[in-house]
């Protein structure tokens, strides 16, 4: 796997963290109180040194891998089919893997995130320039009410659109019964009214029959989408759905790479995709499902599967390439997280993200503080760490 003079991969490194959000965030599956990341490097002979990240929500609560799954599943099966190999074929290397470890599509995201960074690195330019160059420089970003609590929502709303920072509001709902959520979600709706966007997602939670009651209450109300209504193997219920109603259905949970998108493509099952770097298996296979979306006149959003600095920023560089992105982005994950492990946090501003310009994904770690969240930090290192607020 290796020419005379390449620059090799000479060691991979992985740490989980853990950090607490800025509040609960409900989601029908689970509440979360803190958001676990797994971080890698990958470390060069020419002295690059790439970043990914591995992240899910809820444990084993939304998707089949875990954080420590992630950990093991690089540290135990990938990282010993990279060690020498030449660090810059990363399409040629990634299908590599794919043939010695089945499935695990977050792991293998963060290993070619990290190697993709590398390359960039070493390249001098953007991630986004190399995955068939920028489109835009800038990514509107939604922001997700899940607070619990419909007052409370409101009044992040209202913060959120004071502070030119989000216009576009994701609910979580499902947790509830149907007919609770949807007045929720009038509510939150009638109190921004035009000012802004508002979508739900279910996440899996509705039978095909509450879905149909829920969903024509929801565009009675005015929402402009509604993500993943029924669970993730209820194809033929999604397509129904999106077949009857106007209002925008968006496939999440059963969007998992290439081959799903064009199952769902096939069966028109959704009239818009969460593209998510992670879900997909990776940039590339994210790229693959976008070409698939497009083909089928499949609208597209960049989702998230609430990562740190680190995915956000990936993420973003793929989004950043995209020729059409018609819903925009949920891009929020590190303004969720009470801690901020970037050295310099990623912008927001005007409703939008700034796509990092510098070479790789164009972020780098603060090292300081990924050691204090790390999950196996010594005890001796406990001492409180200077608080710095994520966001621009
Ligand atoms: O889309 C999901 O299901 C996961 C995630 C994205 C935003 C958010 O609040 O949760
Ligand atoms: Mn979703």
């Amino acid at each position: 796997m290796q020419t005379g003079g390449a620059t090799r991969i000479e060691r991979i490194e992985t740490l989980i963290l853990d950090i607490p959000t800025i509040r609960a965030h409900h989601l029908s599956m689970h509440t979360m109180r803190s958001q676990t990341l797994v971080i890698l490097q990958v470390f060069c002979s020419d002295g690059t040194v790439g970043t990914g990240e591995g992240t899910t929500i809820g444990g084993l609560s939304y998707g089949e891998e875990s954080p420590e799954g992630i950990k093991l599943t690089i540290d135990a099966y990938i990282a010993p089919l990279l060690i020498g190999a030449d660090a810059s074929r990363v399409s040629a290397l990634m299908a590599g893997v794919r043939r010695q470890v089945k499935g695990n599509r977050f792991a293998c995201c963060a290993v070619e995130t990290a190697l993709l960074d590398a390359l960039g690195r070493r390249l001098g330019l953007p991630v986004s320039e190399f995955l068939g160059g920028r489109r835009r420089d800038t990514l509107e970003v939604a922001w997700t009410l899940a607070s619990g609590d419909t007052a409370k929502d409101i009044e992040e709303a209202e913060a959120m659109l004071a502070a030119r920072r989000h216009r576009i509001f994701k609910l979580k709902i499902g947790k509830r019964d149907v007919m609770a959520d949807v007045k929720h979600v009038a509510a939150i709706k009638a109190a921004l009214g035009e000012r802004a966007s508002v979508r739900v997602d279910v996440n899996m939670a509705w039978s095909e029959h509450q879905a149909r009651r829920g969903i024509a209450a929801l565009e009675a109300a005015g929402v402009d989408l509604v993500e993943q209504p029924v669970s993730r193997e209820q194809r033929d219920a999604l397509a129904r759905l999106t077949r009857r109603f106007d209002v925008a259905i968006m496939a999440d949970e059963a969007l998992q790479g290439p081959y799903e998108a064009m199952e769902l493509a096939k069966a028109r099952a959704a009239g818009v995709f969460a593209l998510k770097i992670a879900q997909s298996g990776g940039l590339f296979d994210a790229q693959r499902v976008a070409v698939i979306a497009d083909a089928a006149g499949i609208e597209l959003y960049g989702g998230t599967m609430l990562e740190g600095g680190i995915g956000t920023a990936a993420a973003a560089q793929l989004c950043a390439a995209l020729p059409a992105l018609a819903w925009g982005t949920e891009l929020f994950g590190p303004l969720l997280l009470s801690e901020e492990i970037l050295a310099t946090p990623l912008a927001y501003a005007d409703f939008a993200l700034a796509v990092p310009a510098a070479p790789g994904l164009g972020v780098e770690l603060d090292m300081d503080r990924v050691d204090f969240y790390r999950r196996d930090r010594p005890k001796s290192r406990l001492a409180p760490l200077a608080r710095q607020t994520a966001g621009a």
